[in-house]
């Protein structure tokens, strides 16, 4: 379980996170939605250790994030993969940092997302790219896999790949996915919980299923609802 209790970030007269409590339970699939500039990828670098709360206290598993890295693999929003590299040598790069990576998983996952070893991260396109990155984060078998924006300005199918990539592996109970999106519509049957983030504030969190059936509402609807009500 990662716990953030009255956390609060701010970035010069930016308030990012304004006092936020709230729990990512583990063994579950969990979207960090919201609006632009709404405290998700701020959320994440802190859990990551990126940033340093300015109040508050951040856990994992009821330890300071910093000694439980090894626990954590990030999907970084930024194109954070070398371009001089080809894939077989980004997931040697990766493969040498640490010792949780899934060979076997990694052969498997490069045919089933049309990937090839020689493509060269330089030359590749945008959604390759995106799913590049996909391939080094889930080879480990990390118990928390946060990604950030891993949808972000990807075409439909690719996000599709994507998401198939996710629930096909995905073993609930051993893994904790958290996922930060705008594309909730997309990611609506993959996620188990939600938490909506609005200017660094928790506008509405809970199980997914739950919150549709007490509002009769799809996920997009009740962020929708929330962000009326908000504004
Ligand atoms: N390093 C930084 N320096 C200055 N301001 C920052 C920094 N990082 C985040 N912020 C500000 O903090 C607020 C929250 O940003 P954050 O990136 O967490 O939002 P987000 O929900 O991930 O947004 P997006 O969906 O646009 O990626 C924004 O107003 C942003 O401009």
């Amino acid at each position: 379980m990662i716990e953030f209790k009255n956390v609060s970030k701010s970035f010069g007269s930016t308030m990012a996170l304004n006092d936020v409590s709230l729990v990512f339970p583990r063994g579950k699939i969990i979207g960090l939605f919201g609006p632009n500039g709404a405290g998700k990828s701020t959320s994440i670098k802190l859990i990551m250790g990126l940033n340093r709360p300015d109040r508050g206290e951040i856990s994992v598993d009821g330890e300071d994030p910093q000694n439980k890295k090894k626990n954590l693999a990030y999907l970084p929003e930024i194109d954070h993969l070398y371009s001089w590299m080809n894939i077989a040598q980004a997931a040697d790069f990766t493969r040498t940092f640490y010792d949780d990576w899934d060979e076997g998983k990694y052969r498997d996952l490069i045919n089933f997302l049309n990937l090839q070893e020689d493509m060269k991260i330089a030359k590749i396109s945008k959604g390759q790219r995106a799913k590049a990155k996909l391939l080094l984060t889930v080879c480990r078998r990390a118990p928390y896999l946060l990604m950030d924006e891993p949808l972000s300005g990807i075409d439909i199918l690719t996000r599709e790949e994507i998401i198939n990539t996710l629930i096909r592996d995905y073993r609930e109970g051993e893994q904790t996915i958290i996922i930060s999106t705008h594309e909730i519509a997309e990611v609506e049957s993959l996620v188990d919980e939600v938490i909506f983030l609005d200017q660094g504030k928790v506008k509405l969190s809970g199980n997914a299923e739950d919150l549709r059936i007490e509002r009769n509402m799809s996920l997009v609807e009740l962020m929708k609802e929330a962000f009326r009500n908000a504004n």
